[in-house]
């Protein structure tokens, strides 16, 4: 019986490895048989990532780096203890991000640059090093960049990371044609609202939670897992033709109910 080539074997780098969505990415991603470099700016929360993730599948599997992705010579050093660590990487996840919600007329030129460095500038970091070690050398690799729906549908409250997440989109799309023909694909993930992270709010305050769930026509939050799972694809061989796209997992959340929740009660509906 054929089955999916999947991620088992990879070697993979996630950025931003130590929060919410990045520790769930990387267990879930060795669970699927790969090998994960997570990386951040706090040594600590990395090395809990890696140790838990060695406790539930043996050792070997999660290695910590610590890294500022805002730096260069920063990701230059993180890529080569990578190499050293994982053998050879075969692919890079953009996850590392940063917000904080402000009106925008009341954000300060320094407030925007400092999501912007690393949101935007970070990602273009960590692809330039790694997708450049894979071109120089003539060898594949596969990118997937962490987006979420408002990088093309916009995000009132939160202008710097949704300006970012835009770029994002644009730098998934224009280096998915300029690197596709060797061998070097770049994607991108769009998940929803996951109770974890930047917004492990969702998780505690049941009236946030129930008021974004009704908005939700799938009627449920994502669970990180499955975000891992659909960047696993993208990360895979079985996505050897998928080139510069967007694999939106949000529960239809961007596409809305529409007029579906208010049908029965529309006038001269034909039923
Ligand atoms: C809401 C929908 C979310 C759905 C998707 C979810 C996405 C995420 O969860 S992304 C990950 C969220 N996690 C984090 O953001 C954690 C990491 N965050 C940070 O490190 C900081 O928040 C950071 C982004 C501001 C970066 O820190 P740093 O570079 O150290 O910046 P400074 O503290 O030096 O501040 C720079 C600049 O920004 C102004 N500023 C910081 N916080 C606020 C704030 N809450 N409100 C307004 N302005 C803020 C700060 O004042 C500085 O500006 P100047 O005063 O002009 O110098
Ligand atoms: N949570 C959600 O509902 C959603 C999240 N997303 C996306 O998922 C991704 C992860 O978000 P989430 O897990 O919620 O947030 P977290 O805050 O938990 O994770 C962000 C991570 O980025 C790292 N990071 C921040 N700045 C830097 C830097 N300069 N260099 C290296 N690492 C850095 C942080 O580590 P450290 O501070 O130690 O460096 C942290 O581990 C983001 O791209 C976000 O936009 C998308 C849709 C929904």
């Amino acid at each position: 019986m054929a089955t999916l080539s999947g991620v088992d074997g990879k070697g993979i780098i996630v950025t931003g490895g130590g929060g919410g969505l990045g520790s769930a990415m990387a267990a879930e991603l060795c669970r699927l048989g790969a090998r994960v470099v997570v990386c951040g700016r706090t040594e600590e929360t990395l090395g809990q990532v890696a140790e838990a993730i060695g406790a539930e599948l043996g050792d070997g599997r999660a290695f910590a780096v610590t890294v500022d992705v805002r730096d260069p010579a920063s990701v230059a050093a993180m890529a080569d203890r990578a190499t050293e660590l994982l053998g050879a990487v075969d692919g890079l996840v953009n996850n590392a991000s940063g917000l904080f919600p402000v009106k925008a007329e009341e954000l300060t030129p320094n407030g925007f640059d400092s999501v912007i460095k690393i949101v935007l500038n970070g990602t273009w970091h960590c692809t330039a090093e790694v997708a450049g070690r894979w071109l120089r050398a003539g060898r594949g690799g596969a990118v997937v960049n962490v987006l979420t729906p408002y990088a093309w549908m916009g995000a009132p409250g939160i202008v710097h990371n949704a300006s970012a997440k835009g770029g994002v989109l644009a730098m998934t799309r224009t280096l998915g044609a300029e690197w596709a023909g060797r061998g070097v694909r770049v994607n991108a993930v769009a998940p929803g609202w996951m109770p974890v992270g930047g917004t492990d709010f969702l998780a505690g305050d049941p009236r946030v939670r129930r008021r974004l769930i009704e908005a939700i026509p799938a009627g449920r939050l994502l669970r990180a897992e499955e975000t891992a799972r659909a960047t696993a694809y993208l990360l895979s061989d079985d996505a050897s033709y998928v080139v510069g796209e967007v694999l939106t997992i949000d529960g239809g959340h961007h596409l809305s109910k529409g007029l579906y929740e208010f049908l029965d009660e529309l006038p001269g509906r034909v039923s």
